[in-house]
C-alpha cells in the first residue's frame, strides 16, 4: 500500500474559491481586503514567495501593496514604512518576509507590526493570545497543516503528535496548535538523542527543520499523517522536503508532497487571515 496524498494545491484552490467569495462581499460593503508586504534584498526564495503571495491576493480579489528595498537598506527607513502602513485604514495585513539581512533587529522588525495587522501571527501579543488559546492570528504554516489534517479526517484527539524543529514560526506554534486540539505532542530538535524513537511513535508526524529527506520510511509508524514542512532546494535547482518521500511514502497512511503541499497552503492561510482582519474592521 501506498500513502494517500493530501494535495495542498487541491484544497488551496478549494479554500481560496471560498475566500473570493467573501472579498467580494466584503469588497461590496466598501473593504476591499489588503495585505502589504515588504521585501529587503534581493534573495531569489524570497522573491518567489512575495511574488506567490501578491498573486494569491490579485487572484482572490483582495489588493496588494509591494514594496521592494536594497539589500543595505537604512533600517529606519523600513520602520517609518511600517509605521506609516499601521496607520494606514486601507491597509489590514502587514508582512515583512523573512529572512532580513543581518543588520536588521528582526525581532524589532516583527514587534513594529500593529498587532491587528500581524497576519503572519509573528507579534509577541499575537504568540501569547495563541498560547492562552485564544488566537488572534495564527501563524500561516502550523495554520495550513491544520486545515490539511482536517481535511484528511485525521483523529487528533488523544494522538501522538510529533514535530521535528523548534522554530517560532513553525515548531512551536504547531505544538501549541496541536495541543489544543488534545494530540500528545512531543518536540523533537538537533540536541534530541534517538530522533527515530520519537518519530516512530508517531500517528502524527510534521518535519520543520530544513534537512532534505532526513525523515526515511524507517523512522515512521505504518499508517501515521506525515505532513512535510521543508522546503530544501537540490543542487539540481529541484524543491524537496525534509521528508524522503520515495520511502516515506510506503510506510505512512498519509503524506502531503513538495511542491504542491504545505507551502501552498501556507498562502491560503496569510489570505484567510488578511480577509479577517479586514472583516474584523466593521465590527
Ligand atoms: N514573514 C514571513 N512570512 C512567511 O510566511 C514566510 C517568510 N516570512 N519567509 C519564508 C517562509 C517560506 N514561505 C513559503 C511560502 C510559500 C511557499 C510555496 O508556495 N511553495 C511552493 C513552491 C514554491 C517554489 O516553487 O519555490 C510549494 O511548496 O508548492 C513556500 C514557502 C513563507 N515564509
Ligand atoms: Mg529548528
Amino acid at each position: 500500500m501506498t500513502a494517500t496524498i493530501l494535495d495542498g494545491n487541491a484544497l488551496s484552490a478549494h479554500l481560496r474559491t471560498e475566500l473570493a467569495g467573501r472579498v467580494a462581499a466584503l469588497t461590496a460593503r466598501g473593504v476591499q481586503p489588503c495585505l502589504a508586504v515588504i521585501l529587503v534584498g534581493e534573495d531569489p526564495a524570497s522573491a518567489v514567495y512575495v511574488r506567490n503571495k501578491v498573486a494569491g491576493c490579485e487572484k482572490t480579489g483582495m489588493r496588494s501593496i509591494k514594496d521592494v528595498y536594497a539589500p543595505d537598506v537604512d533600517p529606519a527607513v523600513v520602520f517609518a514604512r511600517i509605521a506609516e502602513l499601521n496607520a494606514d485604514p486601507a491597509v489590514h495585513g502587514i508582512l515583512v518576509q523573512l529572512p532580513l539581512p543581518r543588520h536588521f533587529d528582526s525581532e524589532a522588525v516583527l514587534e513594529a507590526i500593529a498587532p491587528e495587522k500581524d497576519v503572519d501571527g509573528f507579534h509577541a501579543e499575537n504568540i501569547g493570545a495563541l498560547m492562552q488559546g485564544n488566537p488572534r492570528f495564527i501563524p500561516c504554516t502550523p495554520y495550513g497543516v491544520m486545515k490539511m489534517l482536517e481535511a484528511g479526517h485525521v483523529p487528533l484527539k488523544g494522538a501522538e503528535a510529533v514535530i521535528v524543529g523548534r522554530s517560532n514560526i513553525v515548531g512551536k506554534p504547531m505544538a501549541m496548535l496541536l495541543l489544543a486540539q488534545s494530540c500528545t505532542v512531543t518536540v523533537c530538535h538537533s540536541q534530541s538523542k534517538d530522533l527515530a524513537f520519537h518519530t516512530r511513535r508517531a500517528d502524527i508526524l510534521v518535519a520543520a527543520v530544513g534537512k532534505a529527506k532526513m525523515i526515511t520510511g524507517d523512522m515512521i509508524k505504518p499508517g501515521a499523517t506525515v505532513i512535510d514542512v521543508g522546503i530544501n532546494r537540490l543542487p539540481d535547482g529541484k524543491l524537496c522536503g525534509d521528508v524522503d518521500f520515495e520511502s516515506a511514502k510506503e510506510v505512512a497512511g498519509l503524506i502531503t508532497p513538495v511542491p504542491g503541499g504545505v507551502g501552498p497552503m501556507t498562502i491560503t492561510m496569510l489570505l484567510t487571515n488578511t480577509l479577517e482582519s479586514a472583516e474584523r474592521t466593521l465590527k
